[in-house]
């Protein structure tokens, strides 16, 4: 086949001759001078080319085609630096092409267009697109029109556009509509128009499959359909931990070329029911606090955040909790191993664990009481947290270049769990402040990290009976027995949460209640007993959950984060 693709002949761009191969694989033009010496190559893969078009054209503002005979032009894909992001920027590449015959003209655009079909077969043909009109600064509509749209005819890609009236119109959309001669769903907004996306498509490959989503034993079937992401929301967290960039043109010519990301996906249930699914954070005490107080300062934009979370930090609070996780293989990868999940990513692509074949029981077993004691695999901790937060991707941000978990994997079937024990303010501070540079968060003595497969949060059972019989007893906790001050600070504590759970209530029953105990905690001197879970920036109505992570259950697309060293500008790759 790739026989039958090579051509070679004299090209000219402008008034300069190149000699032009194309080998199959691969699109190369390199400038002859007069006295036949080669000059710079330009190389292009054929999998990132673009599109084809016969004569001179423009599409940018504008399409604009002068109908030369012997021309043609080739967009592909062109990198350059970002700036400050940690991936790399796409752009579309142009270069226009005079040929000697139309004859030759004609084999050149027969010839390319054969070599991306083959060489890039799973480009989607047919997408169906969400956008939000409501999202970020309310430009979703603005961005596909005027950027994606035109990049998606120019590739032959034809797209059903809904714009949104209501949220879960989309996910709605995804459950009950036919989805026939569709390849891929693309989301035009933030996180949360995502989140919708994923909700959809995984119930509506569930329901399909007949599989019951609320039992956590079941081997989810993962999502036949891909899943784009063009940034246009406040939050794209998920979309530049994918790619490196928030940037809308980079995303489209992600989608166009058809490049496929698997992703891990968490699945958060309570007391026999789905809750949610998740993919970036499950985050309990500091970050469910943080949600929860910026909810009430809507209006602020996204400065909310930077107000709820200096307030939560000033509140200073702490909760107790029952942390129990499964581990993941430490042969496999740590959280502490200093690796990057780059494009390409050798552990995730080593990933055996897809579905879990053998874990079934031990999650019915553990999932039906909330036991605490350690069974199995399973591990055990309690005591007094700042915050809890389980991961299945670096969830790196503009704001925090390495994420929650630096080393953390898209695609390992596994999440990181990252325990904070209560400490003194200022330490947490120093933890925080760490997200934002390249010092390592994860080396201080009250932090903890630890690759886990699944993971239960239970409220302290201890506690409650000794609240009934009016008694304050020592928490127990399973820490490093040498460290006194954790097992003080977890006792001192103690008889605050009993106090407050007096008057709260031994456990709030819904999200709502909760909620006002958190928003109370920040007028009154009292702390809350409880905080709330934040579940990719959404509060979960319940406190005792189960989460178990399913490995490479959707996919995007997208490549994972290039790494900028190794682009071979010296060879002339565009
Ligand atoms: N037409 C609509 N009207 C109201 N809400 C919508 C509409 N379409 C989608 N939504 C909801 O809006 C929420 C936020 O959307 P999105 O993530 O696109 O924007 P955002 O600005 O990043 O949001 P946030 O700041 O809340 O994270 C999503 O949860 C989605 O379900």
């Amino acid at each position: 086949m790739d026989t039958d693709l090579r051509l070679e002949s004299s090209l000219w761009v402008g008034n300069k001759r190149h000699r032009a191969v194309l080998t199959g694989w691969n699109f190369n033009w390199t400038e002859v001078d007069q006295k036949n010496c080669d000059k710079k190559t330009i190389s292009v893969p054929v999998a990132e080319v673009v599109g084809v078009e016969e004569g001179r054209v423009e599409i940018l503002p504008q399409k604009l085609v002068e109908d030369k005979d012997k021309d043609f032009t080739v967009f592909y894909v062109k990198r350059s630096s970002s700036g400050g992001s940690s991936g790399l920027l796409w752009r579309l590449g142009r270069t226009q092409f005079s040929c000697p015959s139309r004859v030759l003209r004609d084999q050149w655009t027969e010839h390319l267009r054969t070599a991306v079909k083959t060489h890039s077969p799973s480009r989607p043909h047919k997408l169906l697109v969400f956008i939000n009109p409501y999202g970020g600064k309310k430009k979703g509509r603005q961005i596909y029109h005027s950027v994606v749209a035109p990049l998606f005819e120019l590739a032959g890609i034809s797209s059903h556009v809904i714009v949104t009236e209501r949220a879960n119109q989309a996910r709605d959309h995804l459950l009950k509509k036919d989805l026939t001669g569709f390849d891929g769903v693309v989301s035009v907004g933030g996180d949360g128009m995502f989140s919708e996306i994923l909700h959809g498509l995984i119930g509506r490959t569930q329901q399909e499959s007949g599989l019951c989503e609320n039992d956590p034993a079941v081997t989810l079937q993962p999502c036949p359909l891909h899943i784009g992401i063009i940034p246009a929301g406040s939050t794209d967290c998920v979309c530049y931990a994918t790619v490196g960039v928030i940037d809308p043109v980079t995303s489209a010519l992600h989608v166009i070329i058809g490049d496929s990301q698997p992703l891990d996906v968490c699945s958060v249930y309570h007391a026999s029911a789905l809750v949610r699914y998740s993919v970036s954070l499950v985050g309990y005490g500091f970050y469910g606090d943080v949600l929860a107080e910026s909810e009430k300062h809507r209006w602020m934009g996204p400065l909310r955040y930077d107000y709820s979370g200096t307030m939560v930090y000033l509140s200073n609070r702490s909760y107790t909790g029952v942390v129990q996780y499964l581990p993941a293989d430490p042969m496999l990868s740590s959280p502490r191993d200093k690796t990057r999940c780059l494009s390409g990513c050798s552990v995730c692509s080593r990933t055996t664990e897809r579905h879990f074949p053998d874990s079934g029981s031990l999650y019915s077993a553990h999932y039906s009481q909330f036991s605490t004691e350690s069974e199995g695999d399973w591990v055990s901790v309690e005591g007094r947290f700042r915050c809890v937060s389980l991961t299945c991707m670096s969830s790196s941000c503009p704001r925090s270049p390495q994420g929650l978990s630096p080393s953390a994997h898209l695609a390992d079937g596994t999440g990181d769990l990252i325990l904070v024990w209560d400490t003194h303010p200022l330490s947490f501070l120093k933890f925080l402040h760490r997200h934002t540079s390249t010092e390592d968060q994860f080396d201080l003595p009250f932090v903890e990290v630890h690759r886990v497969k699944a993971l239960r949060f239970s409220l302290p059972s201890s506690g409650r009976e000794e609240e009934a019989f009016g008694g304050i007893a020592e928490q127990s906790v399973v820490i490093d027995e040498e460290d006194q001050s954790y097992v003080e600070t977890v006792s001192r504590c103690g008889s605050q949460l009993r106090l407050a759970e007096s008057s709260a209530g031994v456990e709030m029953a819904n999200g709502q209640k909760k909620e006002n105990a958190f928003l109370c905690g920040l007028c009154c001197s009292k702390s809350p007993t409880v905080s709330v879970w934040n579940c990719d920036g959404e509060i979960l109505p319940f406190t005792e959950i189960l989460c178990r992570i399913h490995g490479q259950l959707v996919r995007l697309y997208a490549r994972g984060i290039e790494d900028s060293t190794e682009l071979r500008w010296g060879k002339g790759q565009v």
